[in-house]
């Protein structure tokens, strides 16, 4: 396998207990998961949302993002996702990477320190030049979409 990449990574914050940094779990894990970097607690309402901090800065090296997703486990048992799932952090950002929470059950959640909330996935981007045409090349879907193949 070829070597990480390596990502430079800066708590925004200090902690007399700083949270561990983001690492992967699992040998093949794609993500990172990103802790809660909050005092106390933090209550999330039914449907409502809140942007989490988590305390870290990363300076992606250019032609690479990093994508802020839901975590399964939270979804399923607490019913809390990402507002604007996949979160985009660009390459040239280096403000603290916040995480927008939304609570779609009906019971309250309560988020403690250091809770894991999301991960974090980095992925190649590929940058195009927009070229404006009158026509596109021909294919065979055409112009079909939205369940056009059937059910
Ligand atoms: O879940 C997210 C999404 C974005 N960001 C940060 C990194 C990203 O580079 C920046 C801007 O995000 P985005 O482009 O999605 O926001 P925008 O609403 O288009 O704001 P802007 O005008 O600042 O680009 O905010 C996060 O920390 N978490």
């Amino acid at each position: 396998m070829t070597p990480p990449l390596s990502v430079g990574v800066r708590r925004v914050r200090a902690h007399a207990e700083p949270l561990p940094l983001p690492r992967y779990e699992t040998a093949l894990a794609a993500g990172m998961d990103l802790r809660a970097d909050i005092e106390g607690e933090l209550t999330i309402a039914p449907l409502q949302r809140a942007l989490v901090p988590t305390g870290l800065a990363v300076g992606l090296p250019p032609g690479y993002e990093a994508q802020v997703r839901p975590r399964s486990g939270l979804a399923l048992r607490h019913g809390l996702t990402l507002l604007n799932s996949p979160g985009t952090v660009d390459a040239d950002f280096r403000g603290e990477v916040q995480v927008l929470l939304v609570n779609l059950s009906q019971e309250p959640f309560t988020l403690r320190r250091g809770e894991r909330i999301a991960q974090l996935v980095v992925a190649p981007v590929c940058r195009v030049s927009l070229v404006e045409l009158e026509v596109l090349d021909a294919t065979g879907r055409g112009e079909g979409g939205f369940g056009s193949t059937g059910r």
